[in-house]
């Protein structure tokens, strides 16, 4: 297993987040976390990829504890994560971005800078070159010169993409990807995930829409107030009356049949 979680928790006050929650995430899978707004799909992001120290239980990585260690040590550990809200330099280049993701691996010190000594040089060169590949890549070397807050809102997710894997990481968390985007976007953005996937990088992902989750996942993951109500593939999860009874109760809109399964949110509902 690449990563292993068991028994998280995480207290705000007296309020469960998240309460005992144990999944694994496979090497080569794609791994959804979804439920009902409040679930705790951020909060147990956080706590994976070390914004939030758990209350209790433990998450290992690559055979390695990792639990509580700060976000920049489970970035070096090899995991790189998005953000709900695309995170990105908006005053630099789209490339200038991503190649700031190649300098955080970069050994090369202030000194060799300065000095522009042959080992900076060739650093150098080689953060250029991986730019200009994750770009064209994540199909957006067209744009590596424009300034990031004037591309479009797409473009921006898959900078966000292409800055994530230019870490190099393992596992790569997503986010909420498809957050504000079209339709069109989402099925081209599920596209990319695929494509990442093959490219030898384990993808875990929070999603509200279901249309991407539910052709992409190969498990999911389902939270309500905080705890695991279920895990499976999409068919298990999609039957599941609990996870069906939890959409429902949550507010969903709409009748729910056999065939629809657990509703999609619509646009605009919470974070
Ligand atoms: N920093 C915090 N301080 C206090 N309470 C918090 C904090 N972060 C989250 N919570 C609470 O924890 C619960 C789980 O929230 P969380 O954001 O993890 O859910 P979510 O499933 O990601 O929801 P959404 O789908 O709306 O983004 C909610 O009741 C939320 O109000």
């Amino acid at each position: 297993m690449l990563m292993q979680v068991r028994g998280l928790s995480k207290t705000f006050g007296g309020l469960h987040a998240v309460e005992d929650v144990s999944f694994d995430i496979a090497e080569g899978e794609i791994t959804a976390i979804i439920g009902p707004n409040g679930a705790g799909k951020s909060t147990l992001f956080n706590l994976i990829t070390g914004f939030y120290r758990p209350t209790a239980g433990s998450v290992t990585f690559k055979a390695k504890d990792i639990t509580g260690h700060p976000a920049h040590r489970t970035a070096q550990a090899g995991v790189a994560r998005t953000f709900q809200t695309t995170k990105l330099f908006e005053h630099s280049s789209i490339a200038e971005n991503v190649l700031a993701g190649c300098a955080a691996g970069s050994r090369s010190t202030l000194i060799d800078a300065v000095f522009r000594t042959p080992r900076h040089r060739r650093e150098e060169k080689a953060s250029m070159d991986k730019t200009l590949e994750l770009l064209e890549f994540t199909g957006i070397l067209e744009f590596k010169d424009e300034i990031a807050a004037n591309v479009p809102h797409e473009v921006q997710k898959r900078a966000a993409v292409a800055l994530a894997l230019a870490t190099e990481p393992e596992l790569l968390l997503l986010d909420e990807p498809a957050a504000g985007i079209t339709e069109d976007e989402t099925a081209r953005f599920g596209q990319l995930i695929r494509q990442i996937v093959a490219r030898g990088v384990t993808v875990g992902l929070v999603e509200h829409k279901m249309s991407l989750i539910m052709s992409l996942a190969d498990n999911i993951l389902v939270l309500d107030q905080g705890r695991r109500i279920a895990w499976g593939t999409p068919e298990e999860v999609r039957s599941d009356p609990r996870v069906i009874e939890a959409y429902l109760g949550a507010g969903s809109q709409g009748s729910t049949s056999q065939e629809d399964g657990i509703q999609e949110r619509t646009p605009g509902q919470g974070a």
